[in-house]
């Protein structure tokens, strides 16, 4: 198990990225939801113990990996954001340099290891090819191989799937579930559909703070009887409607096939126009981000 307390970062410039995060996450996909500059990578490094935090601590099964980051990278895989290869070089080759730098000095058990994790991404039929000729979904897979080298408990994954052509991004998806099994993997996203489809445990980030944390399917049932949705078919009118759809908590407003449909909060129906409808992720994201007046955190 992965237990942040009262996490803090301040970067030189001033901002505070991570203000006193604190998450209990159990095996399995936990997914990590927030806007962009939400503090989602500031976290993720941090965990990755790439960089320092001002303040908390993190256990994972009860080494703290703040203060023995030597220990911590045996324990932990991450794919960055922003994960650069080496274009001239093969995957095999790669993967092999990795390995060497992971510990495995037995180049017998170094070539096994490197094939079963290039079989187990789908790269074995390419592992010659050079990583430069590699398109994103498999560049990402590639990502993933590295960071399971060594077996660790604790796989951090930046943001994915961004880029990803449907089909690549069902595969990664299910490399990721594939993987989860008995250990924690942390997926940062602002991919909402990510979450729903994979993850039985999600927080949302914003502005540094966890704003919501618990299971999507429990989040969503919350707002059960309270989304109503209204769709307007004279632009203008749902135009100047947008007013007026603040005073009931407006959670989104968005054209679809020429018209507007908008979905609110609300205890009950705002007026006769609405129609209720069945919650989804999506509210939650943007009913969460809307709520930050909210002293404590939404926790299900
Ligand atoms: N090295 C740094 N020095 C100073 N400020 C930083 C640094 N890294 C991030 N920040 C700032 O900290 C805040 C959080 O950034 P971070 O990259 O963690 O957010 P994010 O949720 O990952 O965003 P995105 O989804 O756009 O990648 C932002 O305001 C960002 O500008």
């Amino acid at each position: 198990m992965l237990i942040i307390r009262g996490l803090s970062k301040t970067y030189n410039n001033g901002i505070q990225a991570l203000q006193n995060v604190s998450l209990e996450i159990e095996p399995g996909i936990f997914g990590l939801l927030g806007p962009n500059g939400a503090g989602k990578s500031s976290l993720m490094r941090t965990l990755a113990t790439l960089q320092d935090a001002d303040s908390g601590s993190v256990q994972l099964d009860g080494v703290d990996l703040l203060s023995s980051p030597q220990v911590a990278r045996q324990l932990l895989g991450y794919l960055p954001q922003d994960f650069g290869v080496y274009p001239h070089v093969s995957a095999e080759e790669l993967l092999n340099q990795l390995a060497v730098f992971k510990g495995f000095v037995n180049p017998k058990e170094r070539k096994e290891i490197v094939s079963q994790q290039l079989q187990l991404v789908n790269l074995y039929s390419q592992r010659q090819q050079k990583l430069g000729t590699f398109s994103g979904g498999m560049r990402q897979r590639f990502g993933i191989a590295q960071a399971l080298l060594g077996s660790p408990k604790l796989i951090i994954v930046d943001e994915p799937t961004a880029g990803l052509d449907p089909t690549e991004r069902i595969r990664f998806q299910n490399l990721l579930a594939e993987i989860s099994q008995n250990r924690v993997l942390l997926l940062s996203t602002h991919i909402v559909e990510d979450v729903a489809e994979l993850c039985p445990q999600m927080a949302i980030l914003n502005q540094g703070k966890i704003v919501c944390s618990g299971s999507p399917k429990l989040l969503t049932n919350a707002l059960q009887g309270k989304v109503w949705k209204k769709v307007f078919d004279d632009f203008k009118v749902s135009n100047s409607s947008d007013n007026q759809s603040n005073n009931w908590g407006l959670i989104t407003s968005r054209m679809s096939r020429g018209a507007r449909c908008i979905r609110v909060l609300s205890d009950s129906q705002p007026d006769a126009g609405f129609q209720m409808t069945e919650p989804d992720l999506n509210d939650v994201y943007f009913t969460a981000l809307l709520d930050q007046s909210q002293a404590e955190p939404v926790t299900v």
